[in-house]
């Protein structure tokens, strides 16, 4: 197993990731501060997973462990659902000294710490992911909230983890496409801020298709360094942590207009990253060649690389003016100063944006 820290002083957390986790109540224990614990999973992962948690847990004489198992989908992810959270917690008593576990992917983890956030104005939470994308990017640094109609999490709070735990075996289970949405926010890391892990990725993309465990194990590891190393300098995102967010302003267009859960988030963030890249060699960031080498990197990882067929200019940006990086009313983009680094700037030339939004599956042509 290895450990990393998310670095927030009093309030740091450790990341575990390693195989066989779940069954480790020792693990557990140490961040579990009252006597009850309610365990937020869905209905895909719970005959999985929840009773190996469950045994787990129940190791601590006296621990009251509880569950509830929600919808599964990016569907599910708002307020109604929100609900059956709070629901459980008070059918069962759940007092300000209660523990959520979340346990499942980004959606679950999401909503579980936007539960932990609110109820009884705050309690403890521990984050037990188990797709590739919560283990490299969803579950560490504390944003959690739900969908609005109008746009992607819109509703929430910064909340952070008592513990992350990632355990990797679980990854055999995952379905191909969720795989590939992972690896797009793994690719992320590489572009914004880690330019040896991007030629890595270059180099290893088919062995991580491939879920070689040491593959995977490295990705996963290196991913939440680069994520920790971020949040600990700007938790609640004043400055640097929104590079973390390169492909989101067109990935969650996209997301929120096709209808949540019709694209993966990571899919749509896979497009939305090659389009900030278009838009980045438009503004003679990176070259014709980069440009090309993440479309043919995107398309070995399984993503897609042109947004959806149907989408105008005016969907895009009806979208794009709600993103929450919006500042004085002007949209505010993430794009690549060069590979490994990352910028935020709202001085885009307007008609290099539409020539972006406008060149379809001929991103990289003038
Ligand atoms: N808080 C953050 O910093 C942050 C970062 C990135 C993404 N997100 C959010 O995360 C969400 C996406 O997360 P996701 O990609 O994990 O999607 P997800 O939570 O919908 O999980 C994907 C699918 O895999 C299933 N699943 C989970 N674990 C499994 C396993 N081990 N085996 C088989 N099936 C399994 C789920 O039930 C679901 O059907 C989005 O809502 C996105 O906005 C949040
Ligand atoms: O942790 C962050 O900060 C991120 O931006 C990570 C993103 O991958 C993630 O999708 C996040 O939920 C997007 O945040 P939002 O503030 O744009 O909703
Ligand atoms: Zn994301």
């Amino acid at each position: 197993m290895h450990t990393l820290t998310v670095d927030l002083g009093d309030r740091s957390y450790p990341i575990y990731i390693g195989t066989g986790l779940l069954d480790r109540a020792e693990l557990y224990t140490p961040h579990i501060k009252g006597r009850q614990v309610l365990i937020v999973t869905n209905e895909t992962v719970a005959p999985l997973y929840l009773q190996r948690v469950k045994t787990a847990l129940q190791q601590t004489s006296g621990l009251q462990v509880d569950e509830v198992i929600l919808p599964d989908g990016e569907a599910f992810k708002n307020l109604d659902t929100l609900n059956l959270i709070y629901d459980a917690l008070l059918e069962k008593r759940h007092n300000r000294t209660t523990t959520l576990l979340a346990l499942g992917g980004g959606v679950i983890g999401d909503m579980c710490g936007y539960a932990a956030a609110s109820y009884q104005r705050g309690v403890n939470f521990i984050q037990v992911p188990t797709t590739l994308l919560s283990q490299v990017d969803s579950s560490v640094g504390g944003k959690t909230g739900v969908n609005h109609r109008l746009g992607k999490n819109m509703i929430g709070a910064f909340h952070q983890p008592q513990c992350v735990l990632a355990d990797t075996e679980t990854l055999n289970t995952l379905p191909e496409r969720e795989l590939s949405a992972g690896i797009a926010e793994v690719i992320k890391y590489g572009l914004i801020c880690d330019e040896p892990f991007y030629r890595w990725l270059q180099d290893n993309m088919a062995a991580l298709m491939a879920r070689d465990p040491r593959a995977l194990a490295y990705a996963i590891e290196r991913s939440c360094q680069n994520k920790a190393e971020v949040v600990a300098q700007d938790e609640t995102e004043s400055g640097i942590r929104a590079t973390l967010n390169l492909g989101h302003t067109f990935g969650h267009a996209i997301e929120s207009h096709q209808g949540y859960g019709q694209w993966l988030h990571g899919e749509a963030v896979g497009a939305g990253m090659l389009q900030a890249a278009d838009l980045s060699w438009r503004m003679g960031n990176i070259s014709a060649p980069e440009l090309e080498a993440l479309r043919a990197l995107l398309q070995q990882a399984g993503l897609p690389v042109t947004g959806p067929a149907d989408m105008t200019v005016d969907d895009y940006l009806s979208r794009m003016v709600v993103d929450k990086k919006v500042l004085d009313g002007r949209i505010r983009l993430v794009l690549l100063q060069r590979i490994g680094e990352a910028c935020i700037t709202s001085e885009v030339p307007r008609e290099l944006l539409l020539q972006t939004l406008q060149a379809g599956n001929r991103l990289g042509c003038p």
